[in-house]
């Protein structure tokens, strides 16, 4: 080792020597470096000029192109403006200008119009006051006695103009089933049809009429008559009515023409003159046109419009797969089971952003719609924002609940507007929001969403998504779960171990090292245990020859008390453990198997009750060496017996039937999300910490309440009439820490009673002690807290009470010549080193500040390795308890190949592998 690192002494004491270890960092981000050429060295922007003779002609420009280039050549702006003026003025001076008044004309609107005709592929457009203005305007060309023909799926606003107009003007209107134009045909009457309306899709069951096909039919037995189409929920992106044969087409501005939510607006266009004429001559009289600065947004927002639905209709794509994978009856025409997917391929660019389903229970709807977080509940649609309702209670609420019922609309229908969010967002959100709603997922879709990328120009296809094989329907109605994966971490505490017993307050976090367990139903009245990382040990009972006289079972709802049941371990140490637990080679495993036993025996609620599996479980934890390895398997014991009792809701494959085809159970894959309900995890938490009394005697409980709820905590155990409970805390989960296991072993149970018997020979030093280490946690507590806080001097100040809390543990008697070894190598390097847990041996943490150079990390853990010292890099404060029910009904030999699978997975091999196995679900 060079002499100068020996000679290197702790930053927080000597500041200016930190150079040595650490890096500089805006050097090492080379942020100093030009590797981004600033704006003004871009050459600039330039349109095409005009073309010369000799120049190929140039090709139509692409819709996208013609959304963002606004140009009137008919009304140039004359100071060239960039963006088009708002012309915020009622009147206009002079006698012979083109404008006179804003509510005849203005040029902004007469700018938004014309680029609205030219998008639209239309002779006229009109912008007037909102989208139900604009239906307005069109039906004031009906007068008495006309017939119009509707669908029977319209929008709420629509429905109730059409219900005025019958019941005050005369006009008859007719509701059909526009998807079937063999409805349609009998109504058509030459001379009394005046007007076919009609929405594609509909909305809200997305319902496709033949647009193209139904125009047809209309104009040949009914010439007079107008088709007038609705096209709010396609845009002119991905459909132009007027191309495929309508009269007029209408859209509601306010939606995705806009896409922003922040002005209301109707758009009507036309190609034939005598309607133009008509239409411009009923705005001006109503005086309902669209105002200067409504006018402007809208222009403003249709730049984006191709943009915008390019995305929205991806992830529309996205969720939808999503839902319908689940089980879900999903509404959209991107989905390949949608039956009008044919026709709605061939009228329009593609499937569009909203979508619905059905849950099959309105009160489920209205748990999911309530538990999302980022979709907003909120009417109306085609804004960057996604939006969840439920038509019925909202934008259709204004047609009656049994026209409602007649017309097919479900009361449970819940409809997604999907926005320009990150998909995986927006399905993350609907997912938890189901699953808060009551309902478990199923564990098929490893990864959903393709990272975004522009589509330029070729037509619409849905992203690529890429799943794991589905399950056919018929194996989605019996969701056995044959097999359960549980796993836990392992912990490190940072601050206040042995202290916590006594009821100072500890501080500790997870590590990324795990204990996982398989457990599998058997049917042959046998419980099986296996401990492939205590030297293979095995053993399995026959369940009724189990000391059940000796248990009292504690009923559903029913704490254990504070102190295990004598007479039950009694019975297990005497009558059902087997002998080879007293083999040297066994000895780890005596405790283990005791404490498995007694959770499997004493949460039968119902001594008959006694359910059959085997239970295997591995770790990717050094084991007894203070990172927790006990509680781990403690939680993971804990789980799996609640899970076999059925005493945690995570028992019943949660079976709910969604519509009358499908049923849902299943998991998802939750990548550390919170998944577990607290409730659950509270319970799992109690049997962990009986688990560990069996095995530990007297412990404290932060080592399960670590390992069950994961993340980082502070925690303090009840004592002597004092609160205990725990706090999350936040600012841990980036720091980096070097674990070093002494691989020395040691003991827990024979730690904590030595410290006890120091505490009690000696209680005035002893409450000294004990009031110090209090001090350090809550000055690590306060500091890890403190969102406020430098970086620096969190770190600097954390390594300080390190230091300072060894020293305490040293002198309790916690710290063993080894872990002194490994705080003096840590030290030549500048770093702060305490044990962890038990002491004795095990394991010690170094803190490992930002900015400590990789390279010296790497000499500084060569040097424990030469020491005879295992040293780990880990991450804290990740997921606590995981659990994931696998789904199907494997034959016995899958069954025993998966357990062989799990035993024989290398050690480093094991999370990776237990984390492909499927979805996760975690605390
Ligand atoms: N994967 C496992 N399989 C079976 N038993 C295990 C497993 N991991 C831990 N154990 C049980 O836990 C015991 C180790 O507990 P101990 O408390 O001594 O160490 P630790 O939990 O790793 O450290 P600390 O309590 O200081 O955090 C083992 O002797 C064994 O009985
Ligand atoms: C030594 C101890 O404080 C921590 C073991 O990880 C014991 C306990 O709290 O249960």
């Amino acid at each position: 080792m060079p002499s100068e690192l020996v000679a290197f002494q702790n930053p927080f004491l000597t500041p200016p020597m930190s150079a040595i270890f650490r890096k500089n960092a805006p050097d090492a981000l080379g942020l100093s470096g030009g590797a981004y050429p600033s704006p003004s060295s871009l050459p600039p922007l330039s349109l095409p000029d005009s073309p010369a003779s000799n120049r190929p002609r140039r090709r139509p420009y692409h819709f996208s192109t013609q959304c963002a280039t606004v140009d009137n050549p008919d009304e140039k702006d004359q100071y060239g403006s960039s963006s088009v003026p708002i012309y915020q003025t009622a009147t206009f001076k002079g006698l012979d200008g083109k404008f006179d008044y804003t509510r005849s004309g203005n040029p902004t609107r007469s700018h938004l119009q014309h680029h609205l005709a030219k998008i639209y592929s239309a002779q006229h457009a009109f912008t007037v006051s909102s989208g139900m203005a604009a239906l307005d305007v069109i039906t004031r060309l009906l007068k008495a006695g006309d017939e119009v023909i509707a669908g029977d799926d319209l929008y709420g606003g629509t429905n109730r103009l059409l219900t005025y107009l019958k019941e005050h003007n005369g006009v008859t209107v007719h509701h059909v089933d526009t998807t079937n134009p063999d409805l349609i045909v009998p109504l058509v009457q030459p001379g009394k049809t005046a007007m076919v309306l009609l929405e594609s899709p509909t909305n809200p069951l997305l319902k496709i009429a033949d647009l193209e096909l139904i125009c047809n039919y209309v104009h040949r037995i009914a010439p007079d008559a107008l088709v007038v189409v609705d096209n709010t929920m396609m845009s002119p992106y991905l459909q132009r009515p007027l191309e495929l044969g309508a009269d007029i087409v209408y859209d509601s501005g306010t939606k995705y023409l806009s896409g922003h939510h922040d002005l209301m607006a109707g758009v009507v266009c036309c190609n034939r003159g005598d309607i133009g004429k008509q239409i411009g001559f009923i705005i001006n009289a109503v005086g309902n046109a669209l105002s200067p600065f409504d006018s402007f947004l809208l222009l403003r927002g249709i730049k984006t419009l191709a943009i915008r639905m390019d995305r929205q209709q991806r992830s529309a794509m996205a969720v939808a797969t999503f839902l319908d994978t689940h089980g879900f009856k999903v509404h959209y025409p991107g989905l390949q089971n949608h039956p009008g997917k044919g026709i709605h391929d061939r009228l329009a660019n593609g499937p569009g952003a909203v979508l619905s389903f059905v849950t099959g229970d309105k009160a489920l709807s209205e748990r999911i719609v309530g538990a999302t977080r980022l979709w907003g509940i909120s009417v109306s649609f085609g804004a960057v924002n996604s939006l969840i309702s439920m038509p019925c209670a909202m934008s259709h609420a204004s047609i009656d609940p049994a026209v409602r019922a007649a017309r097919g609309l479900p009361e449970d229908l819940i409809r997604l507007c999907v926005g320009i969010e990150d998909p995986q967002d927006l399905i993350d959100d609907l997912e938890n929001a189901i699953m808060e709603a009551g309902v478990t997922l199923p564990s098929i879709m490893p990864s959903i969403v393709e990272p975004f990328s522009p589509i330029r120009g070729e037509p619409w296809a849905p992203p690529p998504l890429i799943f794991a094989p589905q399950p056919v329907l018929e194996e989605r109605r019996k969701p056995t779960h044959p097999h359960w994966f549980i796993s836990a971490p392992g912990k490190v505490i940072l601050f206040g171990e042995h202290a916590v017993v006594h009821g100072v307050t500890a501080i500790g976090a997870s590590v990324d090292l795990r204990c996982y367990a398989l457990a599998s139903h058997r049917e042959d009245g046998y419980i099986s245990l296996h401990l492939p990382d205590l030297n293979d040990w095995y053993h399995e009972w026959l369940i009724d020859e189990l000391p059940w006289d000796s248990v009292t079972p504690t009923r559903i709802g029913e704490d254990h008390g504070p102190t295990l049941d004598p007479r039950l371990m009694d019975a297990i140490n005497n009558r059902a453990l087997p002998k080879s637990v007293n083999e040297e080679r066994f000895a780890r495993a005596k405790a283990a198997v005791t404490a498995f036993l007694y959770i499997y025996m004493i949460l039968r609620p119902d001594t008959k009750a006694k359910p059959s599996f085997r239970f295997t479980t591995r770790s990717t934890l050094p084991i007894g060496a203070g990172l927790g390895s006990s509680a781990s398997y403690s939680a993971c014991v804990a789980a799996v017996n609640l899970i076999f009792a059925k005493r945690t809701t995570l028992t019943e494959p949660v079976r709910r039937r969604l519509n009358s085809e499908a049923t849902i159970s299943y998991t998802i894959k939750h990548d550390g999300r919170r998944a577990i309900p607290t409730e659950v995890a509270d319970e799992v938490n109690k049997w962990a910490f009986v688990a560990e009394k069996v095995m530990h005697g007297n412990p404290s409980g932060v080592d399960n309440t670590v390992s069950v709820h994961g993340g980082a905590i502070a925690y303090k155990r009840a004592v002597n009439g004092s609160k205990g409970g725990m706090d999350g805390l936040h600012g841990f989960r980036s720091v980096k820490f070097l674990l070093t296991d002494s691989q020395v072993p040691r003991d827990t149970k024979k730690l904590v009673a030595n410290v006890a018997t120091r505490l009690k020979d000696d209680p005035n030093r002893g409450a000294d002690v004990l009031d110090a280490i209090q001090a350090i946690s809550i000055e690590g507590f306060r500091a890890l807290s403190d969102p406020e806080i430098p970086r620096e001097t969190l770190l600097a100040g954390l390594s300080k009470l390190i230091k300072q809390n060894h020293a305490f543990l040293k002198e309790l008697g916690a710290s063993h010549i080894s872990l002194e070894e490994i705080c003096e190598l840590t030290d030549e390097f500048g770093l702060c080193t305490k044990l962890t847990g038990a002491g004795g041996g095990g394991c010690a943490v170094t803190l490992i500040p930002d900015d400590f150079y990789d390279d010296s990390l790497r000499i500084l853990m060569d040097k424990l390795v030469e020491a005879g010292y295992q040293p780990y890099l880990t991450t804290v404060g990740g997921s606590g308890l995981g659990v994931y029910p696998v789904t199907g009904d494997p034959t016995p030999e899958e069954k025993e190949q998966l357990h062989r699978d799990f035993v024989g997975q290398p050690r480093m091999g094991l999370a990776k592998w237990a984390e492909e196995q499927g979805g996760w679900l975690y605390v």
